[in-house]
């Protein structure tokens, strides 16, 4: 499977404190991770670098095989990368709104944007929700709307921090439900987790972050890389 992304040399400090030194990291085209961790070890700050949003001490950077530069990403990969935070921050305007903006800024027609809009809550079950206040939603509602408003925009990675977070029951199952249609159409998908029924996905690669270093984990095979 050809390399979405890959990253070689990842230091992250803050001041004197090294919170991991990376090798090498390689996602896939088309693949599924999940990013565990104990609490602190880095890993929304990892997603956060990865998005561009955050700087690092980086050796190299390919992005589908062309040289970039993270924090900030090139004009032309900013579209490709998506990050939804745990606790997304949404415009006080309607459900439709916030799922329609990121298009808005694109330029898109109104038709396109409607079509991509009302697809994109069919997609995620919230089509109920058009007109509501984001405000009122409940969290699963919320999460299931930040999963639409990224979804909608079409990106090559897609990366998740914590989306099933203070979820539970059948929230919960509906935003895990959504996860694997995200990988379909070649998308890369990284979820930050402590989450074991998104861990246990099937399909999903685990990469773990201990002691500062990343390991990836296939079936039982284990290696730092
Ligand atoms: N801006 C910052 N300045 C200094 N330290 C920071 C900053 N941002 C994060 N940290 C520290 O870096 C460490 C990693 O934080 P991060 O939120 O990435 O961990 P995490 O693995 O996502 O944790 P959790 O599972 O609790 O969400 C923490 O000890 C945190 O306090």
């Amino acid at each position: 499977m050809t390399a979405m992304l890959e990253v070689s040399g990842l230091k992250k400090r803050f001041g004197e404190r090294l919170l991991f030194d990376i090798d090498r990291l390689v996602l896939r085209q088309g693949a599924a991770y999940t990013l565990t961790g104990l609490n602190g070890t880095g890993k929304s700050t990892l997603l956060r670098i990865l998005a561009g949003l955050e700087p690092a001490e980086l050796a190299s950077v390919r992005f589908l095989d062309t040289p970039v530069t993270l924090a900030p990403y090139p004009g032309c990969l900013r579209d490709a990368v998506v990050y939804v935070h745990q606790h997304p921050v949404m415009f006080s305007t309607s459900v439709a709104d916030n799922i329609a903006y990121g298009l808005k800024t694109r330029g898109l027609a109104a038709d396109e944007i409607a079509r991509r809009v009302d697809a994109a809550m069919e997609w995620a079950g919230v089509g109920h929700l058009r007109k509501s206040k984001p405000a009122t939603l409940s969290g699963g509602e919320k999460q299931r709307v930040a999963l639409a408003r990224a979804h909608v925009l079409e990106p090559r990675l897609l990366l998740l921090d914590e989306p099933t977070s203070n979820l539970d029951g059948a929230a919960r199952e509906q935003v895990i439900a959504l996860i694997p249609s995200l990988v379909a159409d070649g998308r890369t998908v990284v979820m930050a987790c402590h989450d074991r029924d998104l861990i246990s996905l099937p399909n999903v690669e685990r990469l773990k972050l201990r002691d500062g270093r990343l390991q990836a984990r296939q079936n039982r095979l284990r290696k730092v890389i």
